[in-house]
């Protein structure tokens, strides 16, 4: 397969320096050269432009959206990079910076297919508006923009309304949620599989579960946005939100492959790796690992 790296060093999202270094961090790695041992044909886009903005001007054109104009502006760019990808046949694996930029990447895929699904692995739901969030970090809010929840600006980006049909949304490993987030839930009824529910049943049980779901509902592919915060804080010193009572590594892997060798996963987000607060590199390390695992069952 062909697979497509674009890097988005971006922190805005999450109002917190450390993950725009991520892009970097994972080609002094050698990101792409490990995939390629899979038989995959890698080719490195570059970055995604981010503008430079002032701290101070973090609040310029809403209170509560923080960094709302750049974000927006590089997740437009994002957008149609990731879309361009896919009429390529080119995987997309789009590499963060904050999870802020899922919003970019759910766009492009939805203009690329009509009947897709999104698997959210993390610690947090991300559905946040800027009525419910309480710190304003945009990181918290992508996939309810992305379901055409909260404020127009971002829920417009790269074409108007809804990206992807609420149905066909599955957040996986969630125990950190924010009560505006639970209540979305409930009259949303989303499709939610806490860390606790995964590590009650099994990993693979709930994995089969989606999967039956995604074949009942004739997917045509699934946009998969890995959160590294989606595996318990003690395994990822190097994320910005760490939570703990989370899914372990091995159980992460499991998962990972799974997904992929059912061969639905046609995109990737990988993100929140928080490199200047990462401990020896070991969630780097990680990162690098669970990247080559993943498109080794590709
Ligand atoms: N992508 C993430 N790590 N999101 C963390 C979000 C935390 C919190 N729920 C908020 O909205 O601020
Ligand atoms: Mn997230
Ligand atoms: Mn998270």
């Amino acid at each position: 397969m062909d697979i497509n790296i674009i890097g988005v060093p971006i922190y805005y999202g999450a109002d917190k320096r450390g993950p725009e270094y991520g892009p970097e961090k994972l080609r002094e790695k050698k990101v792409a050269s490990i995939l390629s041992k899979h038989n995959h044909q890698v080719y490195d886009f570059g970055n995604i432009y981010v503008p430079e903005v002032k701290p101070y001007n973090k609040f310029y054109s809403h209170g509560n959206l923080k960094y709302l104009e750049s974000i927006v502006e590089v997740n437009r760019n994002l957008a149609h990079s990731v879309y361009s990808s896919l009429k390529a046949e080119s995987f997309p694996l789009v590499i963060g910076g904050d999870h802020s930029i899922a919003l970019g990447s759910i766009s492009g895929v939805s203009r690329a297919y009509n009947n897709f699904a999104v698997i959210w692995m993390d610690a947090h739901g991300d559905i946040n508006t800027h009525d419910t969030s309480e710190s304003g970090n945009i990181h918290g809010m992508p996939l309810a923009k992305a379901m055409n929840v909260g404020y127009e600006d971002l829920t417009n980006i790269y074409f108007e309304g809804q990206k992807v049909n609420p149905e066909n949304v599955f957040i996986l490993g969630a125990r950190d949620l924010d009560d505006g987030e639970v209540q979305l839930i409930k009259e949303m009824d989303l499709n939610v599989y806490s860390a606790d529910e995964i590590n009650e049943k099994g990993i693979h049980i709930v994995i089969q579960q989606v999967m039956d779901r995604l074949k009942s509902k004739n997917i045509e592919a699934v946009h998969l946005s890995f959160d590294l915060d989606f595996i318990d804080a003690k395994y990822v010193p190097g994320t910005g939100t760490p939570v703990s009572l989370g899914v372990n590594i091995e159980d992460t892997k499991t998962a990972l492959k799974m997904l992929a060798e059912s061969q639905l996963i046609k995109s990737m987000d990988f993100v929140e790796l928080n490199v200047l607060l990462d401990k020896n590199d070991v969630t780097a390390d990680l990162a690098i690992h669970l990247l080559d695992w993943t498109f080794k069952h590709m």
